[in-house]
């Protein structure tokens, strides 16, 4: 009976020592004591197959390399993004939006250069990731993302939760990634966006695994459903469960903070550890973003300020020098 009681002790201990390594930055033990801990947990799910979880921190990389990848229907479509690509369209974006909501306030993030994700938990377990695809129907890469060590694979909320984000493949991930094809001989990946979209198609996880992707996780669905009223409270309640989320964010209560924040963030962007293409802006008030509703695709409580786009060399240098 100890040895059961170990395992889910051995269990809870790897996630905790994971989320402070992968999501805090801020581990409390060595890699050889993590490893440890992990070989003991192997170790014991060997002498006990009645105790196996797919959620074991075991149980990340691995199992069957898939033929294909289901389709999957979103609940909620997943929403794509309008576009601004100067102050004056932000000003006409910040009108439209103050015609309806005169004491908007907005939250305004960096807006990651991955794909967008769909995780589903239920019951506190992670049970299903989706991409976005046409943002209705999407695909099933739950065997591709359970690999992001980021990802925790149990949450302290019971239901169901759905939450959205971002997988991308940092910039140190994807200069080894190319160096390692050209030293094989294989076609390059043109930038960390496609290299990240490449690894989340890979039938076999055990590839996907070596990829080193990460993830940013930016909306709560159904947020309101769990007593939150704004997109700076989802984000916290994001947090809480221990997923990642980015804290390179301002609360700005008008276009000016909003343009300041975005010249700020444009000057230091090539010093980022992963790519970003712009910026996005948010009404922070869900009921305010429910009063302004969406369009066909994109939401009228949103959009994103594209960064100029710049000469090759200096993405290509960009990725080469930093
Ligand atoms: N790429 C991003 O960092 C990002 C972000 N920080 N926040 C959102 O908010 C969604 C929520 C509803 C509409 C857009 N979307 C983002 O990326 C979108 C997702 C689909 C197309 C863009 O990549």
């Amino acid at each position: 009976m100890e040895e059961v009681k170990r395992i889910e002790e051995l269990r809870t201990l790897l996630e905790k020592l994971s989320y402070e390594y992968y999501v805090l930055d801020h581990p409390s033990v060595s890699d050889q004591e993590y490893d440890r801990y992990m070989q003991e947990l192997i170790a014991l799910e060997q002498k006990h197959p009645e105790c196996y979880d797919a959620n074991s921190p075991t149980q990340r990389v691995g199992g069957a390399v898939l033929e294909g990848f289901e389709k999957v229907e979103h609940r909620r479509m997943m929403l794509s993004l309008g576009n601004v690509f100067n102050y004056e369209e932000l000003v006409a974006f910040d009108e439209r939006v103050r015609a309806l909501e005169p004491d908007v306030r907005y939250v305004v993030e960096l807006k990651i250069d991955g794909l967008a994700m769909s995780l589903i938990y239920r019951d506190g377990r992670f049970v299903q990731a989706v991409t976005r695809g046409d943002g209705t129907i999407g695909e099933d890469v739950t065997s591709n993302i359970k690999t992001i060590p980021s990802i925790p694979m149990r949450i302290d909320e019971p239901g169901e939760v759905e939450v959205r984000g971002e997988v991308y493949m940092p910039k140190a991930s994807f200069r080894r990634l190319n160096s390692e094809r050209e030293a094989n001989g294989e076609e390059l990946f043109a930038n960390p966006r496609n290299a990240a979209a490449g690894s989340v198609r890979q039938l076999d996880s055990t590839v996907c695994a070596k990829r080193g992707l990460d993830a940013f996780w930016y909306y709560f669905v159904n947020a309101q459903e769990h007593g939150i009223h704004s997109h700076e409270e989802a984000l916290e309640e994001l947090s809480r469960l221990h997923l990642r989320v980015n804290p390179l964010r301002r609360c700005c209560n008008n276009v000016d903070e909003i343009w300041a924040f975005i010249e700020e963030i444009s000057a230091r962007r090539h010093e980022l550890p992963y790519e970003i293409d712009g910026m996005v802006i948010k009404v922070d008030d869900l009921n305010a973003q429910t009063r302004l509703g969406t369009t066909v695709k994109v939401p009228r409580w949103a959009t994103a300020y594209k960064f100029p786009a710049e000469e090759v060399t200096t993405r290509l240098l960009d990725i080469v020098l930093t």
